[in-house]
C-alpha cells in the first residue's frame, strides 16, 4: 500500500498551464503528493485574459466526483473556480460530512480583469461551501465580496479574515495581501482566535498568472501531508515567493508562476535538466 499523500482540485482549465486545475496538478506533484482532478468549467484562456467558458453540467461534474471519491480517499481537497450555484450546491452536498481537510480558493475574477463565478454564486458560496471550509484563501476584491468589509490596510485584512471565520463558519481564513501596496505582501491568517502573518518581498513582476491558484495548492498538498494549518500556510508562502519570484516568461501577457520555483532561476544550461542534471 503506498505511502504517498494525495489531493484532489476541483476547479476550472487554462490550456496555457499557469493556472486553474493545471497549475494546481503541477503544485500537487512539485510538492509530492498524488494529484487528482475533477473539471467544472473548460475556460479558453490564456496569459493574455479568457475568451470563453463551457460549464460541465453539475451531473455529469457529480459522476467525475463520484468516480474519483468512490475508488481513492484524498487527503485533501482543493476547489477553485466554481463558477454556479449549481455546482456549488452539488459539491456542498458532497464533502457535507467529510473530515478531509478541504482548502477553498474562492476564485471570483482572472488577473486579466474577466469573471469566473455569477454574481448570485458569489452571494451564495457564503452559505454553501465557505462552512465546510478547513482553509479560505481570498484575495483582498474576494474578501471584501465575501465579508461587505472594504480592505485598504492589514487592519481591514484581520477584519476580514474573522469575519470569515466567526460570522461565516470556516475553521480559517487567510486573507491575501497581493492585491495592496507596499514593499512587503502580508498575508494575514485567523484561526483558533489567533492571528499570524506571512510576509515575503512585493516583486515588481506583471508575471502573476495563477498566483491564487498555486499558493492554495501548496497549502493543499501540505495539509495533506498532515501539517498544521499554520505550517501549511508558511510553506506555501515560501512556496509562491518563489514560484513568483522566478516566474515564468511564457505567453504574450501575464506570465505564470514557476512551480519548479529555486531548482528553475533561469533556463536550463543547454543538455540539462531543471535538476542540472545531464539530459540523456
Ligand atoms: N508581486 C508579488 N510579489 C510577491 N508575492 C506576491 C505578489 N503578488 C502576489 N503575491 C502573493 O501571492 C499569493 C497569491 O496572492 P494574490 O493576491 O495574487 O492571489 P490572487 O489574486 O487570488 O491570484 P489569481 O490571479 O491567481 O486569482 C499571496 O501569497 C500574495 O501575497
Ligand atoms: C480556471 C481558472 N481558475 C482560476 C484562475 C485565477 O487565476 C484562472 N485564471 N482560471
Amino acid at each position: 500500500m503506498s505511502t504517498v499523500k494525495s489531493a484532489l482540485t476541483i476547479a476550472g482549465t487554462d490550456p496555457t498551464g499557469g493556472a486553474g486545475i493545471q497549475a494546481d496538478l503541477k503544485v500537487f506533484q512539485e510538492r509530492e503528493v498524488f494529484g487528482m482532478s475533477v473539471v467544472t468549467s473548460v475556460v479558453a484562456q490564456n496569459t493574455e485574459g479568457v475568451r470563453a467558458v463551457q460549464h460541465l453540467d453539475v451531473p455529469f461534474i457529480e459522476q467525475q466526483l463520484d468516480a474519483v471519491l468512490e475508488d481513492i480517499t484524498p487527503d485533501a481537497i482543493k476547489t477553485g473556480m466554481i463558477a454556479t450555484v449549481e455546482m456549488m450546491e452539488l459539491i456542498a452536498r458532497k464533502l457535507k460530512n467529510s473530515s478531509i481537510p478541504y482548502v477553498i480558493d474562492p476564485v471570483m475574477v482572472a488577473k486579466s480583469g474577466d469573471s469566473l463565478m455569477d454574481d448570485t454564486s458569489r452571494q451564495v458560496i457564503r452559505e454553501t461551501l465557505i462552512p465546510l471550509a478547513t482553509v479560505v484563501t481570498p484575495n483582498v476584491p474576494e474578501a471584501e465580496i465575501l465579508t461587505g468589509i472594504e480592505i485598504a490596510t492589514q487592519a481591514d485584512q484581520k477584519l476580514a479574515a474573522k469575519y470569515i471565520v466567526e460570522e461565516l463558519g470556516a475553521k480559517a481564513a487567510i486573507v491575501k495581501g497581493g492585491h495592496l501596496t507596499g514593499e512587503e505582501t502580508e498575508d494575514i491568517l485567523y484561526t483558533d482566535g489567533h492571528y499570524t502573518s506571512y510576509y515575503s518581498e512585493r516583486f515588481q513582476t506583471k508575471h502573476t498568472h495563477g498566483t491564487g491558484c498555486t499558493f492554495s495548492a501548496a497549502i493543499a498538498a501540505e495539509l495533506a501531508k498532515g501539517k498544521s494549518i499554520e505550517e501549511a500556510t508558511s510553506i506555501g508562502k515560501e512556496f509562491i515567493r518563489d514560484a513568483i519570484q522566478f516566474s515564468l516568461e511564457i505567453g504574450k501577457g501575464n506570465g505564470p508562476t514557476n512551480a519548479w520555483g529555486l531548482r528553475l532561476q533561469g533556463l536550463p544550461n543547454e543538455g540539462e535538466n531543471v535538476h542540472g542534471a545531464p539530459i540523456r
